[in-house]
């Protein structure tokens, strides 16, 4: 038996995690996201051999040389002179070590010895500053460089995600381009740079004690190397390893970050709690949070075995070079001065190949990050508009749709199929139909944002999928059904882009009556409509909407630049006066700039004010003309007009045939 629990009962109303559940603790229920494409690149790059890591060494560090090159040349040349004049420093100062131990260990009395190992061991001293100067300097480059890299990085980006066209954002293979790119992608051009530069001074490092080293004797650079092969090899896997899990995980970290949105955000907070949706998104999250940490501590415990494994073989395989050294010293092949000279520059170049290694894992590392920032370049390019468009025309007589059809790229069936439509300039057009019957999809692809798959939208006899987007959308004014709420003042979210003019200004915000709307915030036009900012207001659905129209008025002020206004459904949260006004406000819009306007609405009262309705159903025009052509079919709008009109008669009145 069910019992209903007072909230007495309950305890403390805070989800901790000793509360009784008030809804059943498991998760959303949530189908697992389709593997996208890049995954299998991306594990193909995971997966490559050590012969392909080091064949993309040379690629990586011409891409991170290049992309250095173009972020900050100056640097570049001083990183590059300074790390040069490090390892020049690094030379001198073993060559004067061996004179100093040379000297040290002449057989002449100790006082003579130490005068004599004076000049060498200056100049030591000498070769030492120079090269914590080089260092210092080379440093300062870098870190210079560094955040020049990711900020082009960044910009390159967001023109690239702002560039591509509207359709590519509804792929979502595109998405998780654009994701990974942004998440880590950016980032990593940095990195690349860094490690490039931070390898470019370690085998600067390495060359010079390497020269040092042959000319002391040279078995001892190749035992060096050898040392150094399993803890290569150690840091390359496990890098590598990380790289899988975090390809394996894209789609759950994907959820995490949906699942803590939806927990954190204002938007989602006040229906969160009234659908008492905290513990199934919580248990959700401890879902996907779970298998994260399960991969992460797979993860460490394999990493960590596999480092292991390459220090013992590196130490094992260092403590050889040094027994062979003993080996060399006892048999009189090295004198002592050499074999001790030959002890600190086997250290140093063994700290700069440790940092070299470094450096290549984690350039190797970068680089497969920065494949993806790459890749997203490469897909955005593919999805540019394409070039050779002409100019928008300057207005047109009458915009004609020919055997349109279009569909979006993840659904099978088209959103619209075969629309032929004629609009006329002037005239007010509504467009009508059930949910889902391909209205807002029609308003988008007459406002330039989406072209047809089949078919033709022209201007006149200009076809549009010809023309410049930006220069045709400069022609039209919209208010979108999901408008954005642009975090900026009043006056701002009005004037947008364009040039403020008082006069624009007055006509837009009074015919859009938000001029009522803005009286009532604390500043005026100039109120920032952000909660998340100091002073910032949030207005109300419909308060938004009214700005939203004073937008689309104030762009389409001049009929003569802008002949043609889409409002898809503009009055949806509008209160009946407010919807009443902005009605009698497009068509006087209409009458005064001669625009033709472009009409969504599911309030039939108010279509019926339009010169033309054109009635959508599953994607299809099935009727068109005017109101009371339409009401004399027995169609579709009669049936929808007829459902409104019942709900506004008492219910004695007889229901009439006509309108
Ligand atoms: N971005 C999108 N990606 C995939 N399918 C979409 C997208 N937008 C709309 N659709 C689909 O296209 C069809 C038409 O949608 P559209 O938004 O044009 O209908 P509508 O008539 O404006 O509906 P409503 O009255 O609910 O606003 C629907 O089946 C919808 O699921």
């Amino acid at each position: 038996m069910r019992t209903t629990r007072s909230p007495e009962d309950r305890g403390p109303q805070t989800p901790d995690d000793t509360a009784a559940p008030a809804t059943p603790d498991h998760g959303l229920d949530l189908p697992e996201l389709a593997p996208p494409k890049w995954n299998r690149h991306g594990a193909a790059v995971a997966g490559a051999s050590w012969f392909r890591i080091a064949r993309r060494m040379p690629a990586l560090v011409v891409q991170a040389a290049v992309l250095a090159w173009q972020s900050g040349r100056r640097d570049v040349v001083t990183t590059l002179l300074f790390n040069l004049g490090s390892g020049a420093a690094t030379a001198w100062a073993l060559i004067a070590t061996t004179s100093v131990l040379t000297e040290l260990f002449a057989e002449v009395p100790t006082p003579d010895r130490v005068w004599a190992a004076l000049p060498s061991l200056a100049l030591l001293a000498l070769a030492l500053v120079l090269r914590g100067c080089c260092g210092a300097l080379a440093g300062r480059a870098q870190a210079r460089l560094v955040p020049k890299v990711v900020l082009a990085a960044e910009r390159r980006l967001l023109r690239d995600a702002t560039s591509v066209e509207l359709r590519a954002f509804d792929d979502s293979d595109f998405h998780d381009h654009l994701y990974r790119s942004h998440t880590r992608g950016c980032d990593e051009a940095g990195a690349l740079v860094r490690q490039a530069t931070d390898l470019l001074t370690a085998m600067v490092g390495i060359v010079a004690a390497a020269g040092v080293l042959t000319a002391l004797h040279p078995a001892l650079v190749p035992l060096l190397l050898l040392a150094m092969v399993p803890q290569w090899w150690g840091a390359a896997a496990s890098a590598r390893m990380r790289y899988r899990m975090i390809l394996a995980f894209t789609e759950g970290s994907r959820r995490k970050y949906m699942l803590e949105q939806l927990m954190t955000a204002r938007e989602s907070a006040a229906e969160v709690r009234s659908f008492t949706m905290e513990r199934r998104l919580l248990a959700e999250f401890d879902r996907v949070a779970r298998r994260e940490l399960d991969i992460h501590l797979g993860l460490a415990t394999r990493q960590s075995a596999v480092r292991l494994a390459g220090d013992t073989a590196s130490g094992l395989v260092t403590a050889g070079v040094f027994a062979v050294l003993a080996v060399l010293l006892v048999q009189g092949v090295v004198p002592i001065a050499v074999a001790g000279a030959a002890v600190v520059a086997v250290r140093v170049a063994q700290g700069a190949l440790s940092n070299a290694l470094y450096s290549v894992t984690r350039l190797y590392e970068s680089g497969l990050y920065f494949s993806d920032f790459v890749a997203f370049q490469n897909e955005a390019r593919t999805r540019l508009p394409r070039p050779g468009l002409v100019p928008a025309p300057a207005g047109f007589e009458e915009i004609n749709l020919r055997n349109v059809t279009f569909g979006y790229p993840s659904s099978e069936a088209p959103a619209l199929k075969d629309v032929n439509l004629t609009l006329r300039r002037g005239r007010t057009v509504a467009l009508v139909g059930e949910n889902g019957s391909g209205k807002s999809t029609l308003a988008k692809l007459l406002s330039g944002l989406y072209t047809p798959q089949q078919g033709s939208v022209r201007w006149d006899g200009t076809d549009l999928a010809g023309v410049d987007g930006v220069s045709l959308r400069e022609r039209i004014s919209v208010i979108a059904q999901d408008h954005t709420h642009w975090p900026l003042t009043a006056r701002g979210n009005t004037v947008m882009s364009s040039a403020e003019c008082p006069d624009r200004f007055a006509r837009a915000s009074t015919a859009a009556r938000a001029d009522a709307v803005v009286s009532g915030f604390r500043d005026g036009w100039d109120t920032l409509l952000d909660k998340r900012f100091a002073h910032g207001v949030e207005p109300s659905g419909g308060q938004w909407q009214r700005l939203a129209a004073a937008r689309s008025f104030y762009r389409g002020d001049d009929g003569a630049e802008v002949p043609l206004l889409i409002a898809d459904e503009p009055t949806a949260a509008m209160d009946a006066r407010a919807e009443h006004g902005f009605f009698t406000s497009v068509h006087a819009h209409a009458r005064r700039t001669g625009a033709t306007v472009v009409l969504i609405t599911h309030r039939l009262a108010s279509v019926r004010m339009a010169d033309h309705i054109v009635v959508l159903d599953k994607g299809r025009v099935v009727a068109q003309g005017s109101h009371a052509e339409l009401m004399s079919e027995n169609g579709l709008y009669r049936e929808l007009w007829e459902l409104q009109a019942s709900a506004y008669r008492p219910p004695s009145a007889p229901r009439s045939r006509t309108p």
